[in-house]
Protein backbone atom coordinates (compact mmCIF):
# COMPACT_ATOMS: atom_id res chain seq x y z
CA UNK A 1 0.00 0.00 0.00
CA UNK A 2 1.21 3.17 -0.53
CA UNK A 3 0.04 7.13 0.82
CA UNK A 4 -2.04 8.84 -1.61
CA UNK A 5 -2.11 6.07 -4.04
CA UNK A 6 -5.47 4.84 -4.78
CA UNK A 7 -5.50 0.97 -3.49
CA UNK A 8 -6.96 -0.72 -6.59
CA UNK A 9 -4.39 0.57 -8.86
CA UNK A 10 -1.95 -2.52 -9.15
CA UNK A 11 2.12 -2.24 -9.48
CA UNK A 12 2.20 -2.94 -13.24
CA UNK A 13 -0.39 -0.03 -13.40
CA UNK A 14 1.09 2.51 -11.54
CA UNK A 15 4.22 1.85 -13.35
CA UNK A 16 2.24 1.96 -16.68
CA UNK A 17 0.98 5.61 -15.75
CA UNK A 18 4.84 6.84 -14.69
CA UNK A 19 6.09 5.80 -17.76
CA UNK A 20 3.32 7.33 -20.38
CA UNK A 21 4.32 10.50 -21.66
CA UNK A 22 2.35 13.55 -23.35
CA UNK A 23 -0.02 12.65 -25.71
CA UNK A 24 -0.24 8.98 -25.12
CA UNK A 25 -3.32 7.45 -24.51
CA UNK A 26 -4.77 5.00 -22.19
CA UNK A 27 -8.19 2.73 -22.83
CA UNK A 28 -10.11 1.58 -19.78
CA UNK A 29 -12.51 -0.76 -20.77
CA UNK A 30 -15.69 -2.95 -20.08
CA UNK A 31 -15.49 -6.31 -19.43
CA UNK A 32 -16.83 -7.27 -23.20
CA UNK A 33 -14.03 -5.18 -24.92
CA UNK A 34 -11.57 -7.48 -27.16
CA UNK A 35 -8.90 -5.85 -25.41
CA UNK A 36 -6.26 -8.83 -26.28
CA UNK A 37 -6.92 -8.14 -29.48
CA UNK A 38 -5.45 -4.50 -29.73
CA UNK A 39 -1.97 -5.49 -29.61
CA UNK A 40 -1.02 -2.91 -27.09
CA UNK A 41 -0.06 -4.22 -23.14
CA UNK A 42 -3.41 -4.94 -20.73
CA UNK A 43 -3.53 -5.08 -17.45
CA UNK A 44 -6.67 -6.60 -15.54
CA UNK A 45 -8.64 -5.32 -12.50
CA UNK A 46 -11.40 -7.68 -12.51
CA UNK A 47 -13.88 -6.71 -10.37
CA UNK A 48 -13.80 -3.52 -10.57
CA UNK A 49 -16.25 -1.15 -12.29
CA UNK A 50 -14.52 0.86 -15.23
CA UNK A 51 -15.92 4.27 -13.16
CA UNK A 52 -13.95 3.45 -10.10
CA UNK A 53 -10.78 3.03 -12.46
CA UNK A 54 -11.13 6.57 -14.27
CA UNK A 55 -11.88 8.54 -10.96
CA UNK A 56 -8.57 6.48 -9.44
CA UNK A 57 -6.40 6.86 -12.82
CA UNK A 58 -7.50 10.24 -13.23
CA UNK A 59 -6.23 11.24 -9.29
CA UNK A 60 -3.01 10.68 -10.62
CA UNK A 61 -2.72 11.49 -14.30
CA UNK A 62 -3.65 14.87 -15.81
CA UNK A 63 -6.18 14.40 -19.14
CA UNK A 64 -4.02 16.40 -21.87
CA UNK A 65 -5.36 20.32 -22.26
CA UNK A 66 -3.74 20.55 -25.15
CA UNK A 67 -6.65 18.79 -27.26
CA UNK A 68 -10.53 19.74 -27.72
CA UNK A 69 -11.28 15.90 -26.92
CA UNK A 70 -8.90 14.49 -24.53
CA UNK A 71 -11.31 11.77 -24.19
CA UNK A 72 -13.37 8.97 -26.32
CA UNK A 73 -16.11 6.68 -25.54
CA UNK A 74 -18.03 4.08 -28.14
CA UNK A 75 -20.95 5.33 -29.91
CA UNK A 76 -23.78 2.92 -29.00
CA UNK A 77 -24.37 0.74 -32.67
CA UNK A 78 -27.21 1.95 -34.32
CA UNK A 79 -28.20 4.71 -32.20
CA UNK A 80 -24.93 7.48 -32.28
CA UNK A 81 -26.52 9.91 -30.64
CA UNK A 82 -27.64 7.99 -27.63
CA UNK A 83 -25.52 8.85 -24.00
CA UNK A 84 -25.64 5.54 -21.95
CA UNK A 85 -25.98 6.08 -18.50
CA UNK A 86 -22.07 4.69 -17.90
CA UNK A 87 -20.92 7.66 -20.47
CA UNK A 88 -22.62 10.92 -17.91
CA UNK A 89 -20.82 8.85 -15.20
CA UNK A 90 -17.57 9.52 -16.73
CA UNK A 91 -17.85 12.84 -17.64
CA UNK A 92 -19.04 13.52 -14.31
CA UNK A 93 -15.63 12.35 -12.59
CA UNK A 94 -13.64 14.42 -15.36
CA UNK A 95 -15.65 17.41 -14.56
CA UNK A 96 -14.63 16.50 -10.87
CA UNK A 97 -11.49 15.33 -11.08
CA UNK A 98 -9.92 17.11 -14.19
CA UNK A 99 -7.78 20.58 -14.51
CA UNK A 100 -8.73 20.94 -17.60
CA UNK A 101 -12.01 19.33 -17.98
CA UNK A 102 -13.33 18.60 -21.52
CA UNK A 103 -16.46 16.88 -23.19
CA UNK A 104 -16.17 13.57 -23.91
CA UNK A 105 -16.20 13.07 -27.61
CA UNK A 106 -16.94 9.85 -29.28
CA UNK A 107 -16.38 7.29 -31.74
CA UNK A 108 -18.13 4.89 -34.03
CA UNK A 109 -17.63 1.29 -32.81
CA UNK A 110 -14.82 0.07 -34.98
CA UNK A 111 -12.75 3.63 -35.41
CA UNK A 112 -12.60 2.81 -31.52
CA UNK A 113 -11.44 -0.29 -31.67
CA UNK A 114 -8.70 1.49 -34.13
CA UNK A 115 -8.18 4.32 -31.89
CA UNK A 116 -7.52 1.61 -29.18
CA UNK A 117 -4.96 -0.25 -30.99
CA UNK A 118 -2.56 3.00 -31.62
CA UNK A 119 -3.09 3.35 -27.57
CA UNK A 120 -0.02 2.90 -25.02
CA UNK A 121 -2.46 -0.01 -22.71
CA UNK A 122 -5.47 -1.00 -22.05
CA UNK A 123 -6.86 -1.60 -18.08
CA UNK A 124 -9.58 -4.17 -18.40
CA UNK A 125 -11.97 -4.15 -15.70
CA UNK A 126 -15.34 -5.88 -14.41
CA UNK A 127 -17.44 -3.29 -15.69
CA UNK A 128 -20.76 -5.39 -16.91
CA UNK A 129 -22.38 -2.65 -18.55
CA UNK A 130 -21.71 -2.33 -22.16
CA UNK A 131 -20.08 0.79 -23.98
CA UNK A 132 -18.13 1.50 -20.65
CA UNK A 133 -14.70 2.21 -22.73
CA UNK A 134 -13.35 5.51 -22.67
CA UNK A 135 -9.75 6.27 -23.79
CA UNK A 136 -8.21 9.17 -22.12
CA UNK A 137 -5.33 11.23 -23.60
CA UNK A 138 -2.34 11.92 -20.82
CA UNK A 139 -1.44 16.03 -20.26
CA UNK A 140 1.47 17.68 -18.82
CA UNK A 141 2.38 18.70 -15.43
CA UNK A 142 4.03 22.04 -15.64
CA UNK A 143 6.90 23.11 -13.32
CA UNK A 144 5.83 24.42 -10.28
C1 LIG B 1 -20.97 -3.28 -28.88
C2 LIG B 1 -19.94 -2.96 -27.84
O1 LIG B 1 -18.76 -3.69 -28.13
C3 LIG B 1 -17.71 -3.38 -27.25
O2 LIG B 1 -16.54 -4.03 -27.64
C4 LIG B 1 -18.04 -3.68 -25.82
O3 LIG B 1 -16.95 -3.32 -24.99
C5 LIG B 1 -19.26 -2.87 -25.47
O4 LIG B 1 -19.64 -3.07 -24.13
C6 LIG B 1 -20.39 -3.22 -26.43
O5 LIG B 1 -20.75 -4.57 -26.26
Amino acid sequence: MLRNIPAILSPDILHTLRAMGHGDELVIADANFPAYSMGCEVMRLDGISATKVLEAVLTLMPLDSFVPDPAHTMQVVGDAEAVPEIVKEFQGIIDRTADHPAPIATLERFAFYERAKTCFAVIQTGESRLYGNIIVKKGVIPPK
